[in-house]
């Protein structure tokens, strides 16, 4: 599974980060798309790059298919699975804007500067089943956008576009954003407080340590429960100034929800686990990650590239 989360420093910029729950790597790296990069978008909704785009994915057919990435202008995306809700148009449909499921990550982040932008641009569009390539069939995926103001939810179901204001700066798996978002109302007890003296009958109890209000908060892997612990740990999280302190609060947040080999076997008996987690921090541009084998955090800042360059930079 996967989780992703959204949260800014004291002076508002955006950190976004996620954790790729799978059973194996896809052989991904950290990719940049510069400005000059001559776009192949099988539909046209990507004419030209407008912002240098960063992040983790895969370069098929000389096309970036990012995972998670974030632009140079402060705005970020990543997919998380969502197989049994998400469902694509078959064709493409005359009249609307046509983003091929691969190609969501880089249409928004290379197309806009702002969640408000992308959420005026959805009206308009359509998530088209066009895979990159026989090897890669489209991916059934939903999406967590951020900015340093605020984050939504993309869900393309039969339903068609639905978009959600994610007022938790949190998305996970299935089921969809608002049955999580309902869900988070069975933790209203859920507390980071130390909690007063308890009288029971003639008995004055006091808790073992701290912790003791937070009890409840589910501690599993399951799609549900990461997203409640997530939120919990998110929003409890007090703000942070530098730098070096909210690279620190995004991993150790999403190391609240990352999976540990040998606990949570998937429908073919692998074994899930957190292959790795990527952060983008709009602060400075710079996009951090580290992998299950070598949990050191590696980071990569755009501006040690040419950002307006015309191949795909895979570092
Ligand atoms: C598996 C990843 C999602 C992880 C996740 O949410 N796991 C949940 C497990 S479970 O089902 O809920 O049990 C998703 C996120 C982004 C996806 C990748 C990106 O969409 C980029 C390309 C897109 C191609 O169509 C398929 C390969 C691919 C390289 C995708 C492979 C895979 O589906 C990825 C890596």
């Amino acid at each position: 599974m996967c989780t992703g989360i959204r949260f800014t420093d004291g002076s508002g910029n955006l950190y976004f980060a996620r954790n790729l729950d799978w059973t194996s790597d896809f052989g991904e790296r950290v990719v940049l798309t510069p400005t000059g990069y001559a776009t192949k978008s099988p539909f046209g909704a990507v004419p030209k790059i407008q912002h240098a785009v960063m992040g983790m994915g895969i370069v098929q057919e000389d096309t970036p298919l990012y995972f998670d990435c974030g632009n140079d202008a402060g705005l970020a995306v990543g997919g998380l699975n969502f197989p049994g809700y998400a469902q694509y148009a078959p064709e493409p449909v005359e009249g609307k804007t046509n983003v091929p499921a691969f190609e969501f990550p880089l249409w928004v982040a290379s197309q806009f500067a702002t969640v408000d932008e992308v959420e005026a641009a959805l009206e308009n569009v359509v998530i088209v089943d066009r895979p990159i390539n026989d090897k890669y069939p489209s991916s059934l995926l939903h999406w967590i956008i951020g900015d340093s103001k605020r984050a939504i939810v993309v869900e393309h179901t039969s339903e068609g576009m639905q978009v959600f204001r994610n007022d938790v700066d949190v998305l996970a798996n299935q089921p969809g954003f608002n049955w999580h978002h309902e869900n988070l109302r069975n933790y209203l007890n859920a507390s980071p407080d130390f909690p007063e003296e308890v009288v029971l009958n003639q008995a004055h109890l006091v808790p073992f340590g701290s912790g003791s209000l937070m009890r409840g908060i589910p501690g599993d892997y399951y799609s549900p429960s990461r997203f409640v612990r997530a939120a919990y740990v998110n929003a409890h999280y007090p703000q942070k100034t530098t730098e070096e302190e909210n690279v620190s609060r995004a991993f150790h947040t999403l190391q609240q929800v990352a999976m540990v080999e040998g606990s949570a076997a998937m429908g073919d008996g692998e074994f899930e686990k957190t292959t790795y987690t990527g952060l983008f921090s709009a602060r400075t541009m710079t996009y951090y990650w580290n992998t299950y084998e070598d949990p050191a955090i590696q980071s990569a800042a755009m501006s040690s590239y040419k950002t307006d360059g015309s191949e795909l930079v895979v570092v």
